[in-house]
């Protein structure tokens, strides 16, 4: 099991419940800015080649945030770097005054209202952490812009100042190289609109315990290491092919007549005992040399090239997948595949959007999993009142509206159960920013919801990191530009091999 401080997302509030917890326990304020100090100055030797760095400005703002910028400063002094500290303001938290006057005491040199163009090549950011309550304004809103224009890399600690805990840009933020949260994950560093500004992003562990994390936790980072040992599902030495899932692909038309070939393959990589594709009548004597293994069923097809009809049992199977590259299908046939699915279902694409308005009334009388994977404009289609500046809380809500699990795709997809449990999935790649990539992720979701027994978490938490974590490394090996949905699909499996 991981530990709850790993993986755990929090708000300002509930950071600041557990500090309290943390100094009604006995450990003095001080000596928790203390160690988050030295951490820091750890972690910035590793990261940065100080040596490098002829000045060192280090940016100290009005609370705790500037009192940990302070530490930093103090210990690179005492290291011997030539580094000063710019304080715009006189610090209002005592602790922060005391840090301040203690780096002076040493021979620290303090700036205040100096231009700071080609003051420093490294700077690190102490101006706002967990306690920025509303868009920095003059003197910081300049100081932050003229600081990123520069192009100086810079450290930002906790947050990438003028990023709120929960995720908002509160008028202008750091453009940090690198961010190290403290303690515990503050929420906003994982909302999409929180990318620009973070850069690579670090937990610096401070010690936090499960037991002073009393309030209940909702969200958490998909860990890697926690997906991956979702894998391979394991399988029993007895299997037969009808017993380890069986997956039904609803999915193509002729103006997308390869999603069904993308979703296929997508569902292979997962491994399902029997692969079936319901697609328009014209396909399947092009698909077939490419899937041997894939069981048709030609579908009679509309004047527009869609599905006109689904002349098979739908109630069979352990998973189907609906919406690929359906295009403009008939809606009825949509209801039909929720009211008439018995296994785990999900819903993807254009099976969306042609139910959006009835989908949701549709899928309350279903009893086994259901799961929506919509991207932003499927789900403003869907939950148009929903506000989508904070997708965690966005994806949660859906999931609790509709009852179905919701993966809402995008830079950082978050995956919401129905229960209220919500995940971020800490990797992916603009590489794969291209139409059908989506259609990949439904087939191997598809395939593992076959084989997962109603463990939905297990099966869409695996699919949602494998996925996007395939896609970072084919990047690597392909330039971002070279991920094609069915180098992607192809690649699924040699990617879980060497990871
Ligand atoms: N509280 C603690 O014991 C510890 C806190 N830590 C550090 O302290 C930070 C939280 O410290 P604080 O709560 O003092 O707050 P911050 O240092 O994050 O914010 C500074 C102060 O600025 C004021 N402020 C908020 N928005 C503003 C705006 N737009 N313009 C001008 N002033 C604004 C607030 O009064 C706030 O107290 C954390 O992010 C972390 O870096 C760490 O040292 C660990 C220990
Ligand atoms: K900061």
């Amino acid at each position: 099991m991981v530990a709850l401080s790993r993986s755990c997302l929090v708000s300002a509030q509930a950071m600041e419940q557990v500090e309290s917890t943390i100094f009604a326990g006995g450990l003095p304020v001080e000596a928790l800015m203390e160690k988050a100090g030295l951490r820091l100055v750890q972690a910035i030797e590793r990261d940065f080649a100080l040596s490098r760095y002829s000045r060192i400005g280090v940016l100290v703002g009005p609370g705790h945030n500037g009192g940990d910028a302070l530490v930093v400063a103090r210990e690179l002094l005492l290291a011997g770097r030539t580094v000063f500290a710019y304080c715009p303001r006189t610090p209002a938290k005592p602790l922060t005054a005391s840090h301040l006057r203690y780096f002076q005491s040493l021979g620290g040199s303090v700036s205040e209202g100096e231009a700071l163009d080609g003051q420093a090549d490294l700077w690190i950011d102490g101006l706002f952490g967990f306690g920025l309550t509303r868009p920095v304004t003059s003197p910081y809103a300049q100081i932050i812009d003229r600081i990123n224009a520069s192009g100086e890399p810079i450290a930002a600690i906790d947050l990438p100042s003028g990023l709120s805990s929960d995720g908002a840009v509160l008028g202008t933020a750091i453009r940090a190289r690198r961010t190290y949260c403290l303690g515990l994950w503050k929420r906003g560093l994982w909302q999409d609109a929180a990318l620009p500004y973070l850069g690579s992003a670090e937990r610096l562990d401070l010690g936090i315990r499960d037991s002073q994390i009393q309030m209940p936790i909702a969200e958490h980072l998909l860990l890697p290491e926690m997906a991956r040992s979702y894998l391979p599902l394991s399988r029993p030495p007895l299997a037969y092919k009808y017993s380890v899932g069986t997956v039904l692909a609803i999915a193509g038309s002729h103006q997308y007549s390869g999603a069904p070939l993308l979703v296929a393959l997508g569902a292979r990589a997962g491994g399902p005992g029997m692969l079936y594709l319901a697609v328009p009548e014209s396909l399947p004597q092009r698909l077939s040399p490419e899937l041997p293994e894939a069981i048709f069923y030609p579908c009679p097809e509309a004047a527009n090239g869609t599905i006109a009809d689904l002349p098979l049992d739908l109630g069979k199977f352990d998973a189907v997948v609906c919406g690929p590259g359906l295009g403009k299908i008939d809606p009825k046939l949509v209801e039909r595949v929720v009211g008439e699915t018995k296994g785990a279902l999900l819903l993807d694409a254009d099976a969306l959007n042609v139910l959006a308005d009835g989908l949701l009334a549709a899928l309350t009388s279903r009893r086994a999993p259901t799961v929506l994977t919509p991207h932003a404009g499927e789900f403003k289609r869907l939950f148009g009142d929903i506000d989508l500046g904070d997708r965690l809380t966005a994806a949660s809500e859906a999931a609790r509206r509709s009852g179905a699990w919701i993966v809402l795709k995008g830079a950082r997809s978050v995956v919401a159960s129905p229960e209220g449990s919500v995940w971020v999935n800490t990797g992916g790649s603009s590489a794969l920013a291209r139409g059908g990539s989506g259609d990949v992720l439904s087939g191997l979701a598809g395939a593992l919801l076959a084989q997962s027994h109603n463990e939905t978490q297990k099966a869409m938490l695996a699919a949602v990191w494998w996925h996007a974590a395939a896609g970072e490394w084919l990047a690597g090996q392909h330039t971002v530009l070279g991920v094609d949905p069915r180098t992607l699909a192809l690649g699924l499996l040699p990617f879980l091999v060497a990871s």
